[in-house]
């Protein structure tokens, strides 16, 4: 089963006009493996579906600048139809301005803004319903995973996902523990794997067997141009939600991991 390697990159509440050219301009310039380095080791992993995600106000001057392989996603959307919703973005502005991809779910709005696993689950059928493709992020925080109800979380929060997902190819699936969001503390290439291979068992059980093959689960969390190699090498790992280092040149370094997949 091909799974197309996933980079997106989570620019978050993040930049100046200035420092988002920059970033595009490093992007735009670096050297990333075709489709032909990659694409002929036994999984014929093809090159990385590349996805950068700057804060709204800047997404039109990203997409008008950013190079064609790599597409943009909004970080967020209104549940419904917009309307009178003061602050809020619609997902109809975002298929009128022609972005693709949309993150939801991420931790820091179900935490901070007290996005609820319904709530999620609702844009996300919206999202859907309007054409756009969604990242859905999962993932427990630290005294979860201590309590030892990781898999019970995560499993909770891709039910409410899942329940509103009739066409999985336009979903991402992204584990993002939160203890290592930010943190500098990175799950364990073992730790990332055992989750990952728990949500593709979950996705076989109660949605499908083609699906669970099919469907990129993608990790998040404190990955850099260190630590990317080694998470790339687990199988179930197909790609990665970088925050931090998305916005540092080392980001490029990310991308190239997806040629770890063609030497496994
Ligand atoms: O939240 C993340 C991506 O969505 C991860 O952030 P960091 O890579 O900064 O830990």
């Amino acid at each position: 089963m091909v799974r197309k390697f996933f980079v997106g990159g989570n620019w978050k509440c993040n930049g100046t006009a200035e420092e988002v050219k920059k970033i595009v301009t490093v992007l735009n310039e670096a050297e990333v493996p075709s489709e032909d380095d990659v694409g002929n080791g036994p999984f014929f992993f093809s090159f990385a579906e590349v996805v950068v995600s700057p804060p709204f106000v800047f997404l039109p001057v990203v997409k008008g600048l950013l190079r064609p392989d790599f597409h943009v996603a909004a970080q967020n959307c209104w549940v419904r139809r917009g309307g009178a919703f003061t602050g809020e973005i619609s997902a109809e502005m975002l298929v009128n301005l022609g972005i693709p991809w949309v993150i939801l779910g991420h931790s820091e709005r179900r935490s901070l803004l007290n996005e609820s696993n319904e709530f999620v689950g609702d844009k996300v059928a919206y999202a859907l319903s309007l054409g756009l493709k969604v990242i859905a992020c999962v993932g427990e925080t630290l005294q979860q995973r201590e309590s030892g109800s990781t898999m019970a979380v995560v499993a909770a929060q891709t039910k409410a996902i899942a329940a509103n997902v009739s066409y999985w190819d336009n979903v991402v699936l992204a584990y993002e523990p939160v203890w290592a969001i930010g943190t500098g503390k990175v799950a364990t290439p073992a730790q990332a794997q055992e989750v990952h291979l728990e949500l593709r068992k979950w996705l076989h059980d109660n949605v499908g067997a083609e699906v669970a093959a099919s469907t990129r689960i993608i990790y998040g969390g404190s990955v850099n141009g260190a630590n990317c190699k080694e998470l790339a090498g687990q199988p179930d790992v197909d790609g990665f939600l970088v925050g931090g280092a998305s916005l540092k040149p080392e980001f490029i370094d990310i991308i190239k991991s997806a040629t770890v997949k063609s030497q496994l």
